[in-house]
């Protein structure tokens, strides 16, 4: 597909309140609902990447730094880090935002992979990304590493037919010295 797309064409947001039923014994925002937020917004930013159907392939990674209190105000923010083939791989950052006392904090980050499909679930296909920003160039870089991880981790690739990851545990070789 020869198509090229901006990471920023992607972004998605969703902004919500934390409501009661979504929240834990200690009133912060339950793990499980927040995961379901973040593949939802995710999922938009691959279908606006991609234009197509869309299924969740794998949760690469996901971090939850600071609890989210109930009634606060929790905004999600999605963008496409890399496509290869079929699949890509999207980045979604969570804050929680205090808009009374003008607080904002970074609480939580996920790595998901979705499949563009067809109507007979079959992956296609999909526009190339680049990236444009200090942030979109550093997390495009790593993508292919994380994928190679997902792969290993969901059984679907042998560790050592990694091509990037192999290189993270290599030594570094010696520069070989001119013989005399
Ligand atoms: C027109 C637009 C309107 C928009 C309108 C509004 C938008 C609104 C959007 C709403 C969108 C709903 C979003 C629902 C999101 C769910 O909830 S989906 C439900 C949960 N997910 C599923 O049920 C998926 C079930 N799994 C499957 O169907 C198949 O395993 C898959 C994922 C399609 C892969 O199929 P496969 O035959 O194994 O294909 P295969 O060729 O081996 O792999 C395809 C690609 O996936 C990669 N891959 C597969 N597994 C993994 C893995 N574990 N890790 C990393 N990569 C992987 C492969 O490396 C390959 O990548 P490429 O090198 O081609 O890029």
């Amino acid at each position: 597909m020869a198509k090229i797309k901006k990471a920023s064409e992607s972004l998605t947001i969703m902004t919500n309140i934390v409501l009661p039923n979504e929240t834990n014994s200690l009133r912060n925002l339950f793990g499980g609902e927040l995961l379901a937020k973040m593949d939802r917004c995710a999922s938009i930013s691959a279908a606006r990447h991609c234009e197509r159907r869309v299924v969740t392939a794998s949760v690469n990674h996901v971090s939850f730094n600071h609890p989210i209190p109930e009634g606060g105000v929790v905004v999600l923010e999605s963008k496409v880090s890399r496509a290869f083939s079929t699949s890509m791989e999207v980045y979604v950052d969570v804050w929680s935002d205090d808009p009374i006392n003008q607080k904002k904090i970074h609480t939580n980050s996920g790595i998901y992979t979705f499949v563009a499909v067809d109507e007979f679930n079959r992956p296609i296909p999909i526009p190339d990304m680049v990236p444009e920003t200090e942030e979109e160039k550093e997390r495009y870089a790593a993508a292919f590493r994380r994928k190679e991880l997902s792969l290993i981790l969901s059984g679907r690739m042998k560790p050592l037919e990694s091509v990037e990851l192999k290189k993270l545990f290599q030594e570094p070789q010696e520069p070989t010295k001119d013989k005399k």
